[in-house]
C-alpha cells in the first residue's frame, strides 16, 4: 500500500495555455504517490538569464480554477534551486486564489551572487493545494488569558 492511497483524489480544473505542455514538457503531476505538490514548469520562449539580485515573473503555460472556497494554492520555491542557486519567489510564496482563473504566474528571485539560466519548460517552483479555514473576526476587548501570552519573536531564548 503506497502512502496517498488514503488520500480521495480532488479534480481541479486546469487550462492547457501553452501547447508545448502535454507534448513536449509534461503536464503537472505528483513525482511520488505522496508528493505533496506538482512541479510547476518555466514556459518562457528561450533560455532565460536571471542576473543576481533580478526577478522576473514567467508564466507556467496553465492556469487552475481551484473553484472550491474552502481551497487554495501555494506556489513555492524547490528546494533545490532554493538552497544550491538561490532562487527562489519574488513574492516569497504565491497564493492562488479558489476564484482566480488567470494564468498562473511565477515570480522568480535569483538571490545568490551568480547569474542563472532558465531553460524553456524547466522545473521551477512547485504549486501546493491546501484546505484553508474562513475566518470572521468578532472584535473583543480582552482575550482571555493563554500559556503564551504576549510573548513572541524569540521570547523563549534561542537554546
Ligand atoms: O505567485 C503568484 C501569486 C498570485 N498569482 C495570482 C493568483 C492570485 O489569486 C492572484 C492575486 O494574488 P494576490 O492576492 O497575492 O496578489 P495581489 O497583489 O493582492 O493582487 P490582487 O489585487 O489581484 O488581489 O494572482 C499568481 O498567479 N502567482
Ligand atoms: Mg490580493
Amino acid at each position: 500500500m503506497s502512502p496517498a492511497d488514503g488520500l480521495a483524489a480532488r479534480p481541479i480544473e486546469l487550462k492547457v495555455l501553452d501547447a508545448r505542455l502535454g507534448r513536449e514538457f509534461p503536464l503537472p503531476a505528483p513525482a511520488t504517490a505522496a508528493s505533496a505538490g506538482v512541479d510547476l514548469r518555466a514556459m518562457v520562449d528561450a533560455p532565460l538569464v536571471l542576473e543576481p539580485g533580478a526577478s522576473v515573473l514567467i508564466p507556467s503555460g496553465i492556469a487552475v480554477h481551484i473553484g472550491d472556497p474552502a481551497l487554495c494554492a501555494l506556489v513555492l520555491p524547490r528546494s533545490g534551486l532554493g538552497h544550491k542557486h538561490g532562487i527562489v519567489l519574488g513574492n516569497l510564496v504565491g497564493l492562488i486564489d479558489a476564484d482566480y482563473q488567470g494564468p498562473l504566474m511565477i515570480s522568480c528571485w535569483n538571490r545568490s551572487d551568480a547569474a542563472f539560466t532558465i531553460a524553456p519548460g524547466e522545473r521551477i517552483a512547485q504549486l501546493v493545494i491546501v484546505p484553508i479555514v474562513r475566518a470572521v473576526f468578532r472584535v473583543v476587548d480582552e482575550f482571555a488569558p493563554s500559556e503564551r501570552g504576549e510573548g513572541g519573536f524569540g521570547s523563549s531564548g534561542r537554546h
